[in-house]
């Protein structure tokens, strides 16, 4: 069968088909979570340098990783009603063009990042290409329905590389950081999977609520969430990076949270609840980052300390 490849003729429809390759509204949560990790690492004070060069770099970093994905689920892709339009299988963009494209990205990811922060965020931002590329996109997708849960770990790689930028070491804390994420994946990802799942299941994608069914998905995604709330808080303790603003913004954006997967664990077939988990889901990651920052701002962390300081004199 011939295959024909309909070019899109001007320049910024050809500009507009390769930033769709990079699935760019997923970076730009990626890049939120990277921004809370320096702003953690940097005490609220971050190296503007430092920030902007990661951001470029986990962009073409994450978008590169995000090509490489659609260049290899192109067969089924094609398939799924959500993916057919992506440029590859549409025919907009050859093969060829999506792999040298995601090639000059994470070659001139890892260059800049090395040359203008530290080679282990470079290091890492790689780790997040390998990862979702070998890990979940060639090993896990297509042959386990816990492929988010382990192939999750590239998703949360990108605080990581937040935290090596600034310190240019791994604590604690920022394990704590990636641990969110990677706990926060599954809920994301199987509210999704429950409103799509026979889009997975015509192409033989093993996705949870393929496999086991709604009842069981919707009870993965509550002990998850359950999980997440006090994973959420260790990093007022024992970290000790963030203090009472964040802590009470964790546990708001948590209770809503656990509040929307149990309506949708009391009635798992309701695809209405499931898509308000997933879309909560999204929210809850950028407003918990946000949480980090305005907890560290400077002359929030002055307030704080007034607050504390009247509540202490007040009851004591
Ligand atoms: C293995 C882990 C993950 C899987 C399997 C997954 C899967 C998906 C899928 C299939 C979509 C729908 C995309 C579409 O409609 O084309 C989606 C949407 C989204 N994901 Fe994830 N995701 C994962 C991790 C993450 C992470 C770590 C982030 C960011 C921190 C993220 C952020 C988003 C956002 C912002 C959207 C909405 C995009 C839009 O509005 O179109 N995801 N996810
Ligand atoms: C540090 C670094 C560069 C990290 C990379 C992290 C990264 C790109 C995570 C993406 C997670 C994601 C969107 C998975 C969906 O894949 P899918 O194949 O299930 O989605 P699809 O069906 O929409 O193609």
């Amino acid at each position: 069968m011939q295959v024909l490849w309909p070019q899109t003729n001007t320049l910024w429809g050809r500009v507009q088909d390769y930033i769709q390759l990079t699935k760019p509204r997923i970076i730009l949560l990626l890049l939120i979570t990277t921004t809370g990790a320096v702003w953690l690492a940097s005490q609220g004070e971050p190296d503007m340098d430092i920030l902007l060069t990661t951001l470029v770099t986990g962009t073409w970093a994450a978008g590169s990783a995000n090509t490489i994905n659609c260049l290899y689920d192109r067969d089924i892709d094609q398939i799924m009603v959500r993916t057919q339009r992506r440029p590859i299988p549409a025919g907009r963009i050859r093969p060829g063009q999506a792999l040298g494209f995601a090639v000059v990205l994470a070659v001139a990811a890892f260059g800049l990042q090395t040359w203008r922060v530290n080679v282990l965020s470079a290091l890492l931002e790689w780790a997040g290409i390998l990862v979702y590329v070998l890990v979940y996109t060639h090993w896990l997708k297509r042959s386990s329905p816990q492929n988010i849960v382990i192939g999750g770990a590239a998703g949360a790689i990108p605080p990581l590389v937040g935290w090596a930028a600034v310190t240019g070491e791994l604590s604690a804390c920022a394990w704590i950081l990636f641990a969110i994420i990677f706990i926060w994946t599954p809920p994301h990802f199987w509210a999704l999977a429950l409103m799509i799942r026979e889009d997975y299941a015509q192409v033989g994608v093993p996705m949870l609520p393929v496999v086991a069914g709604s009842e069981q998905t919707a009870q993965q995604i509550l002990l998850y969430t359950l999980l997440l709330i006090p994973t959420s808080l260790l990093l007022v303790y024992p970290c000790g990076v963030v203090g009472g603003l964040y802590a009470l913004m964790a546990l708001t954006l948590g209770g809503i949270f656990l509040y929307k997967v149990f309506q949708l664990f009391a009635q798992p077939e309701e695809v209405k609840l499931a898509r308000s988990v997933f879309k909560y889901s999204i929210i809850y990651l950028m407003l918990l980052s946000l949480g980090m920052g305005l907890d560290r701002w400077p002359l929030m962390h002055t307030w704080q300390n007034v607050l504390v300081q009247k509540a202490v004199h007040w009851w004591g």
